[in-house]
């Protein structure tokens, strides 16, 4: 394999990302700033120290983790003037790093400090809904969409753990979808309950009956059948993660053959110990060998401590990935994210054009 220079991107051309998490892709200094103009104490007063508390320096669990969130969340949520900021300096922070298309997620309830059952965080109540969570990350999406021409677009999360959320959660996405909101998803601790609760299944089903778009984690720390359950059960367009998917080979070619797309995290999966360590022997592998339906993403480059270069210079150092699979697999991602027909034309264009392809190449 081709060794890059020092300090070389592995794919230094427009790229697209369909899984990052707005809440694990916060600044440090962000966080520093907002606590010290709230008068919130934090354990460190540098962006050095606050680094030290929240970054997983070991693969870890899932549980471990979404722990790490406990750190910072409680210096945004409830604060209007940070929710937005966070989005707006997102989108800086993605044009930077080559994104042209990125569709974000968030969980509104978990940024919110009224009308939500519990208040998160050990936060008094206060009064930002989680509906003026999603109109506050939307204007810093769009001011930060039109600052640095990339385009972001939204998907909200349902928690595994708080399925008296989920039905909020897609009114949510059936009020805002002609206003940046693209798609539903299912997040949290998948190796606590793996079983889908009545209540998202439900807000799915009605997610279904309005063609508001589907994405569900599965198979990150979860067994195969969480895979078929977001799948069949939670009729998943898309699936968070999906590594387990390979332990039922059934499953997986059945998913191969519908052409399933597969939001893979790299970096992520080692860190939360969701796959093993030793990238040579990463799934991600297989599903390349087979031109699986896959993107390639950060997740949570707070936490993680790193970029979408980390990514990609691990797949391409580790894993054999080569500039012709990175536009092969950022084309299939433009092709399955969540944008109305005419938008993604346009996306398939801005790629075909800066990849120097012509338009009917079929990969
Ligand atoms: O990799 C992951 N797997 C499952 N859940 C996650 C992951 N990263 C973040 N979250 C969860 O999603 C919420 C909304 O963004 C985060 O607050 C976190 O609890």
């Amino acid at each position: 394999m081709a060794e890059l220079p020092p300090q070389a991107e592995a794919f230094n051309k427009p790229k697209v990302e369909l899984h990052v998490h707005l809440d694990g892709a916060i600044r440090v200094q962000t966080i520093l700033d907002v606590a010290k103009r709230r008068g919130i104490h934090l354990p460190a007063t540098t962006v050095e120290e606050m680094k030290q508390k929240i970054i997983l320096h070991e693969p870890g669990t899932l549980t471990s983790f979404l722990e790490k969130f406990e750190e910072y969340m409680h210096v945004i949520a409830g604060d209007r003037e940070a929710i937005k900021r966070i989005a707006y300096e997102f989108v800086e922070d993605k044009a930077k790093e080559g994104v042209i298309y990125v569709e974000v997620r968030y969980s509104p309830h978990l940024l919110a400090n009224t009308k939500v059952d519990p208040v998160p965080w050990n936060q008094k109540e206060g009064d930002v809904s989680p509906d003026e969570v999603v109109r506050l990350v939307n204007e810093g999406l769009s001011e930060g969409g039109r600052a640095f021409k990339i385009k972001a677009r939204s998907i909200l999360c349902c928690m595994r753990h708080m399925p008296n959320w989920s039905m909020e959660v897609l009114e949510l996405c059936k009020k805002y979808r002609h206003d940046g909101v693209v798609a539903i998803d299912l997040a949290g601790d998948e190796s606590l309950n793996c079983k889908a609760y009545p209540n998202h299944r439900m807000a799915y089903e009605e997610a279904v009956r309005c063609g508001i778009h589907r994405t569900v984690h599965a198979g990150e720390v979860g067994p195969a059948t969480v895979v078929r359950e977001a799948v069949e059960v939670l009729k998943a367009e898309r699936v968070g993660h999906g590594y387990s998917t390979l332990e039922d080979h059934a499953l997986y070619k059945q998913l191969l053959d519908q052409n399933m797309h597969f939001e893979m995290c790299p970096v992520s999966s080692k860190y939360t110990g969701a796959c093993n360590s030793d990238f040579s022997k990463h799934p991600i592998i297989r599903f390349r060998q087979d031109k699986a339906n896959y993107s390639l993403n950060t997740d949570d480059p707070l936490i993680f401590n790193s970029t979408l270069q980390l990514d990609y210079s691990t797949a391409h150092k580790y894993m054999g990935f080569t500039e012709e699979e990175f536009k092969r697999l950022n084309i299939k991602s433009a092709e399955s994210s969540f944008l109305p027909e005419e938008e993604k034309a346009e996306l398939l264009d801005r790629l075909h054009e800066a990849y120097e392809l012509i338009q009917s190449t079929a990969f």
